[in-house]
């Protein structure tokens, strides 16, 4: 049953850690434009378009693009230029990028097992992180609705696998937080088992955005999170949150952003896909609409 989602993951090339990494962080160092321009020394007028054959190949602009960026299906590394890199993000757009604005949304069901969830052949994105990392209002951001999913300051909002169905075509699917400070030890393996039980039998789910709050450093929980994706095989699009929060008293969402970088290089062979968004300000909304449009139209041939 999972055979799908498991060839999908190969096909993406999705990362899996090295093995269970300690939590070694440190401070922001890679800067990606930087490292483009100065790796690769492009001029990205001299170089073609998506899905044309570049004019020069430059073995280390490979080897940045394997290690660094998220190749998506349909582009070599070499083709890389940075035009083709969505900003704020280490995203390539291909050839699969194509329709994304969501023109209808409604809601189908709540679901408390995953064997409950809709059935059909419909691709789906399925959101992921820490409760009260903004999960919910990321999902009313890219719909551009304000209460489509319900949020809240209070973390445990959302309790149950909430399916959207979107343009009548795809779904994004909201979940209950993981981390949730007050719940019980039991109740937090309870959580853990039913969303879990989704993860490994979701033959429909095209890739999970795993949010980070952008504001605070990167726990455990979401470390342990993302490798145990990583180990499972399920694609992963790593989302950080909140990045309005750039003046503010607490930590700048660089310096999150660069430890998750410079753990990812110690232990991914490639990097996943990440983005940085607000849903304060619409920061990396089409860009993440556009990325998803590539999974998805990937998905659907
Ligand atoms: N400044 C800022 N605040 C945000 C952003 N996204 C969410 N928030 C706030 O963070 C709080 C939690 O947001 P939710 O969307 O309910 O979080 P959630 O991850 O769905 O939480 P649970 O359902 O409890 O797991 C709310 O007070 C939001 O207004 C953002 O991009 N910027
Ligand atoms: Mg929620």
């Amino acid at each position: 049953m999972l055979l799908k989602l498991r060839i999908w993951s190969s096909r993406l090339g999705n990362p899996t850690p090295y093995s269970t990494p300690s939590l070694k962080l440190q401070p922001f160092r890679l800067n990606l434009r930087a490292h483009i321009s100065s790796s690769a020394e492009l001029n990205p007028d001299q170089l073609s378009a998506v899905g044309t054959a570049s004019k020069s190949v430059v073995p280390e602009t490979k080897k940045f693009a394997r290690k660094f960026l998220f190749v998506p299906p349909g582009v070599e590394p070499e083709e890389v230029t940075e035009k083709m890199v969505l900003p704020g993000s280490n995203i390539v757009i291909g050839p699969y990028a194509g329709h994304s604005q969501i023109k209808e949304i409604e809601f189908v069901k709540s679901s408390n097992r995953a064997k409950d969830c809709p059935r059909d052949e419909r691709p789906e994105f399925a959101i992921l992180g820490r409760s009260n990392v903004g999960k919910s209002s990321l999902i009313n951001t890219l719909v551009k609705r304000k209460e489509v999913a319900l949020t809240s300051k209070k973390p445990g909002k959302t309790q149950l696998i909430n399916h959207f169905l979107v343009n009548k075509s795809w779904y994004i699917v909201d979940l209950p937080g993981y981390g949730f400070a007050t719940a019980s030890e039991s109740e937090r393996m309870d959580w853990s088992a039913f969303t879990k039980g989704y993860f490994l039998n979701r033959e429909t789910l095209v890739a999970v955005l795993l949010l980070i709050d952008a504001t605070i450093p990167p726990k455990r929980i979401d470390i342990d999170c993302a490798n145990w994706l990583g180990r499972n095989n399920i694609p992963m699009t790593i989302v950080f949150t909140k990045c309005d929060k750039m003046k503010g008293k607490g930590r700048r969402p660089e310096e999150t952003l660069g430890a998750f970088q410079d753990f990812m290089k110690e232990n991914y062979k490639q990097h996943p896909p990440w983005i940085m968004t607000s849903s304060v300000s619409g920061l990396g909304r089409d860009e993440l609409l556009l990325h998803m449009s590539q999974l998805r139209n990937y998905w659907d041939q």
